[in-house]
């Protein structure tokens, strides 16, 4: 609409405005704030990022750019608009929504892309993984369960084994989300093949080389953790041993 006292101020404005979005834009469904969006509605329907908790962040690997949630917000009701890009490279913000702040996992997010070289990164508030926390102390374990099999061995191509240990180590929880970045840091240096980590009293951090595959992680992980409660509550161990 025109505006009769600054017209030309008006039109500067949307043209940069435009720029920025057209960052975000894309009719491809498998653009990455595409995908943003999509992922958080189907982690909100399992619970894993209710009450604004939780996010998720993808890399373009090509373009050397970070895509990151905002923070705060309902995150099943994000809009491509709404979406953070970074500047891989020099971490620097090259699209910042008004009145939106960056996700406070940021800094955790980036530590995955950094050690690990992941390209999507996932942090839900799962009370499977939230339960975990508090009935195991330094690791979460499991073996000889049949979905162990979707988990990578990241150390070597390929996957564990039915009859392998899935280990998880567990951070302890700090007043802010960010503060969690040097010990994020820590566990994932301590535990070269995992692919997660758990949050205790929080919940879980967990990337993948693609976001397919941090979505398949998350998911099998979050299904291992629910097992895992029950088996404990039914006075059945974790691990078996082997005969
Ligand atoms: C009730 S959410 C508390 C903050 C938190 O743990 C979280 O995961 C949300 O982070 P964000 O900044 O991405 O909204
Ligand atoms: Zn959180």
């Amino acid at each position: 609409m025109p505006c009769e006292c600054c017209h030309k101020e008006i039109e500067s404005k949307s043209k940069s405005e435009s720029d920025e979005d057209q960052l975000v834009i894309s009719g491809n469904a498998e653009h990455p704030a595409n995908l943003i969006c999509e992922l958080c509605r189907n982690f909100y329907e399992n619970g894993w990022v209710t009450g604004t908790g939780g996010g998720i962040s993808i890399r373009d690997r090509e373009r050397e750019l970070l895509y990151l949630a905002p923070s705060g917000v309902q995150k099943e009701r994000i809009i491509p608009k709404n979406i953070f890009v970074m500047d891989f490279k020099n971490k620097a913000y090259i699209r910042k929504p008004e009145n939106l702040k960056p996700s406070a996992c940021t800094p955790l997010f980036i530590a995955a892309y950094g050690i690990r070289n992941a390209g999507a990164c996932i942090h839900t508030h799962s009370q499977s993984a939230v339960l975990c926390t508090l009935l195991f102390d330094k690791v979460f374990e499991i073996s000889s369960i049949e979905q162990i099999k979707a988990i990578p061995k990241v150390t070597e191509p390929g996957n564990l084994w039915y009859s392998d240990k899935l280990v998880i180590p567990i951070i302890e929880n700090t007043e802010k989300e960010e503060q969690l970045e040097s010990t994020l840091r820590e566990a994932i240096e301590k535990y070269p093949g995992t692919t997660a980590v758990l949050v205790r009293r929080h919940g879980i951090y967990v990337w993948g080389e693609t976001v397919w595959k941090a979505k398949v992680y998350n998911e099998a992980i979050d299904y291992l953790l629910e097992l895992a409660i029950k088996m404990r509550q039914l006075g059945i161990p974790t691990v078996k041993q082997l005969e």
